[in-house]
């Protein structure tokens, strides 16, 4: 792109990457009557609605319908001949994708906000160069500027690695085959969601994680709980794997030599993912000719109110380093919306709930054991397996999971929760509203919740907290 010397198109309010955080503020201020755009060079919404997470939940929707298909006998359903298509799949997925996008463009276009399709780079303060996607370029300069342009898939220096052409969780998402044999580069949230999937399409999968268990950062319990339902269906886990190189192409034949335990090993399979953590996106996009500083570790360096080192310029999302989730990045917007209009908020002890797809799924609010003991910081633990609850074994013949939560040991007031689940993605909201309002524990635990549902499990797992010592 080369820097052009005409002079720029002013804007009141101008956000480079269409992400979730970015795209709410333009709405925004583009409602008050401020003459705003948004420069995105490809997904209209943002990663979340094209490539990452409602596809992802698209697909992986998909493969728990095909486990059902699998299963069928054991519901006393028989049907013979069950096939994946896996180009329809793609196409249920595209097909909700471009309602997406065409939702997108409707708000846009109804919130008079400017939506230009190019890349963007700076080429001076609050001055951004744009490389249209229909050709040609344009100077736009802003008043204020907000940086939301998220991370990509990290692609790690491994010899071989990026000359086997892996798959991320784009191509994965838009596969029209199910891959024979699905080596997985990285046991965190994307590589065990699509190894799931996966393996639920037919795929023979493999995981190859290089830490001692899957989702190290989570406690040991759940690692394992995790690790003996994904063996269940197949899936193989491959942890400690150091990987030294790779050879051949994914989509053909792919070869993954690693060491574990001292022994070298060589792992075929014919496509290759890797879901090995994310890179954000702030190199070459110029952020020295915008006074913007990133941190060692290359995300947009900023403080609790999501400011940057350049005057009047924010980053938002994960390009600034929030955790990586779009509900996180919609707090940044919040957050920046609310101290533009002169109130405080900010980034610092906001809570930050979580959910994994798989099924079941795994979500926490707050601290988990390892956290607290880390933080040495004392609690009371109370933990049920998921057979406690009543209506487990209507609907499922397996019951795997279980509910831990963490209580304060001077007070009832409730730390942190873990539901390894069906649906506990929806049971950590009920627990996180009581953490919000500092109601005690106990109030969950003598309420009347409807019989039979999961939230029922509450009261058996708030029952089971050991007294405070006295
Ligand atoms: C497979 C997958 C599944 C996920 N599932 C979930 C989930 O279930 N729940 C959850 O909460 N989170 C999930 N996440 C994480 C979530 O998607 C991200 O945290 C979130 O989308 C980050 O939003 P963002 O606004 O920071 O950036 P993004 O949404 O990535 O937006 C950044 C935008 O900037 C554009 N851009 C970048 N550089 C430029 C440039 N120079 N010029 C113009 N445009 C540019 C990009 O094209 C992109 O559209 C998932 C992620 C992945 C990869
Ligand atoms: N449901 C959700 O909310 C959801 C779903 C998908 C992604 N996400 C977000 O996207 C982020 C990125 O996901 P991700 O799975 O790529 O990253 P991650 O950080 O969750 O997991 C990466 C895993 O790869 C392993 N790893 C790294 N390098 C490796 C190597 N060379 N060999 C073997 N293993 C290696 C790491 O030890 C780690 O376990 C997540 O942290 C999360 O914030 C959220």
């Amino acid at each position: 792109m080369q820097t052009s010397d005409k002079s720029p198109e002013e804007y009141d309010f101008l956000v480079l990457g269409s992400g979730e955080a970015g795209k709410y503020l333009a709405w925004t201020m583009a409602r008050k009557g401020l003459r705003t755009a948004v420069i995105e060079r490809k997904y209209v919404g943002g990663s979340c609605p094209n490539i990452a997470c409602l596809p992802s939940k698209n697909v992986i929707h998909s493969a728990k319908v095909a486990n059902y298909f699998w299963r069928g006998r054991e519901f006393g359903i028989h049907k013979e001949h069950c096939w994946i298509d896996m180009s329809a799949v793609r196409d249920r997925k595209r097909k909700m994708v471009d309602g997406l996008v065409q939702m997108h463009l409707d708000i846009y276009q109804s919130s008079g906000t400017e939506l230009v399709i190019g890349t963007g780079r700076f080429v001076a303060p609050r001055t951004i160069e744009v490389d249209l996607a229909e050709g040609g370029s344009r100077l736009l300069r802003g008043e204020k500027v907000v940086i939301s342009t998220g991370s990509r898939a990290t692609v790690e220096a491994i010899p071989g690695l990026r000359e086997a052409e892996p798959l991320t969780h784009i191509e994965a998402l838009e596969l029209d085959r199910v891959p024979p044999h699905l080596l997985v580069i990285g046991g965190g949230y994307i590589g065990l969601e699509m190894a799931q999937a996966m393996r639920r399409f037919g795929s023979e999968v493999t995981i190859l994680e290089r830490n001692a268990r899957l989702l190290h950062r989570e406690d040991p319990d759940v690692s394992a709980e995790i690790e003996g339902f994904l063996g269940e269906e197949g899936v193989r886990i491959m942890t400690g794997a150091r990987i030294n190189r790779v050879e051949g192409k994914s989509g053909t034949c792919v070869k993954v030599h690693v060491t574990r335990e001292g022994k070298d090993m060589v792992l075929e399979g014919s496509h290759l993912l890797v879901a090995s953590g994310r890179t954000p996106n702030t190199s070459g996009i110029g952020l020295d000719r915008a006074g913007v500083k990133i941190t060692e570790r290359g995300f947009v360096k900023v403080n609790d109110r999501l400011e940057t080192t350049a005057a009047s310029v924010w980053a938002v999302g994960d390009c600034a380093g929030s955790p990586h989730f779009t509900h996180i990045a919609y707090d940044d917007f919040r957050i920046v919306r609310d101290n533009l209009a002169g109130r405080r908020r900010v980034t610092n002890g906001r809570q930050v709930p979580f959910c994994m797809f798989t099924d079941p799924e795994l979500a926490r609010i707050g601290l988990s054991e390892t956290e607290a003991k880390k933080r040495g910081i004392a609690y009371r633990l109370a933990k049920i397996p998921m057979t406690t609850i009543l209506r487990y074994p209507a609907r499922f013949p397996r019951r795997v999971g279980f509910l831990k939560a963490l209580i304060d040991t001077n007070s009832d007031r409730i730390l942190g929760f873990t539901a390894l689940g069906v649906e506990a993605g929806e049971l950590i909201a009920v627990v996180q509203v009581a953490m919000l309002a500092g109601t005690p524990y106990t109030t969950l635990r003598d309420a009347i919740f409807t019989h039979p549902t999961i939230a029922e499990g509450l009261v058996p797992l708030f029952s089971a907290v050991p007294s405070r010592a006295s």
